[in-house]
């Protein structure tokens, strides 16, 4: 069973790494491939060094390839690494939208990655963060409307946000002018109602991915959507407040009590002893923080709630790992644990 992380050096790589670590999946390799400025470079894994290959042209002699070098690499290559056997889970929103294509979020519709055809897509990082909250929720008292704004970390852009901020906030501190090259304006001591490209009907990419991939997750065309998707100066983890107007009244209580049964859920919900969701605490968890949690004001029987959750992890490393996790232990993946 041979396991291949393609795009290694990056923050999603990186964290695959970690993730993988401490994963159940069982393998017996595990190869890395970047772009070809870090071929050679070594990577920590397990107590071991692994040496970062180049991305070759065709095939990877792997069962499972976790793609993570970004879209235009996955169209151009995923195809011949389905031809050569593998299976691909895909981070990047080049195949999201094929009607072919699972769109996978373990805890919630798992299942459906047992009905690949070679790709299963992995979530926008705001939408997963955002159904394993909702999904109870919405199977329990039925989702008609869910408005959604977000608060998403510098990562969410990759490595070379992260360095952005950094860099603009000693700059910034130092008197200078930060620069933008990643975000549109400089993001030190700012926030930016920007993620990804405007679209004709005024939403931006990122704010219509959460309408479209949330349908499809829940497998319901029907649900109305929308998102304001802004970008903060924080390093890691995408925080989102969540309003539902519900089929069938909930009040809070009951939300709290579905929710802390829910796989994948940390409810943090105490606002007298200040505890609530909040990046300083969802880093480098694996469960999404839910709380805040309140009846709407505007929509009777509807909620209100935050959530925070580590997009790089459940948005990206962790969920594509716990797909592969899910085919192995279905006996789903054609590789064998040698030995
Ligand atoms: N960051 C996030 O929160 C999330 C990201 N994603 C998606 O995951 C993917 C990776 O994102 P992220 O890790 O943030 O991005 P980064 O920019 O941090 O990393 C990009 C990775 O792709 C590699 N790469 C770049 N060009 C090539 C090439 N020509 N051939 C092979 N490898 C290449 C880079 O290698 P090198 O270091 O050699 O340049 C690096 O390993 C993207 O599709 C993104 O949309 C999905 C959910 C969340
Ligand atoms: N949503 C990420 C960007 C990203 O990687 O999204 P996607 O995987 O949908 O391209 C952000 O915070 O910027």
């Amino acid at each position: 069973m041979r396991v291949a992380i393609v795009g290694a050096t990056g923050a999603v790589g990186h964290e695959l790494l970690r993730v993988l670590e401490s994963s159940t999946l069982k393998f017996d390799e595990l190869q890395l491939y970047a772009s070809p400025r870090s071929a050679g470079l070594k990577l920590p894994f397990a107590g071991q060094e692994l040496t970062v290959r180049a991305t070759p042209e065709g095939a990877i002699d792997a069962d499972v390839i976790l793609a993570s070098a970004g879209g235009s690499i996955s169209k151009a290559l995923a195809p011949a690494w389905v031809a050569g056997g593998a299976v691909v889970i895909d981070n990047s929103s080049a195949f999201r939208y094929e009607p072919d294509v699972p769109l996978v979020v373990p805890e919630v519709n798992g299942e459906a990655a047992l009905k690949h055809k070679g790709i299963i897509a992995n979530p926008n990082c705001t939408t997963a963060i955002a159904v394993v909250a909702v999904a109870p929720l919405h199977r329990a008292y039925g989702v008609k409307r869910m408005i959604v704004s977000t608060y998403q970390a510098t990562s969410g852009a990759g490595q070379k946000g992260i360095e952005e901020l950094l860099e603009g906030t000693r700059v910034e501190l130092a008197g200078g002018q930060p620069q933008a090259q990643v975000f549109a304006y400089p993001i030190p001591f700012n926030v930016i109602p920007h993620i990804d490209a405007f679209q004709d009907n005024g939403y931006t990419k990122e704010e219509m991915k959460v309408v479209w991939e949330t349908r499809k997750i829940l497998g319901d065309d029907s649900l109305k959507i929308e998102c304001t998707a802004v970008r903060i100066p924080t390093l890691r983890t995408h925080s989102e407040a969540i309003t539902l107007e519900l089929e069938r009244p909930a009040t809070p209580d009951e939300a709290r009590e579905l929710l802390r049964q829910a796989p994948g859920v940390e409810v943090r919900d105490d606002p007298a002893a200040r505890l609530y969701p909040m990046p300083l605490t969802a880093t480098r968890k694996y469960d999404v923080e839910v709380g805040r949690i309140r009846a709407s004001l505007v929509f009777d029987g509807g909620l209100e709630l935050f959530v925070a959750g580590d997009q790089l992890l459940k948005g990206a490393a962790l969920n594509a790992v716990q797909i592969a996790e899910y085919l192995q232990a279905k006996g789903a993946l054609r590789g064998r644990v040698s030995g």
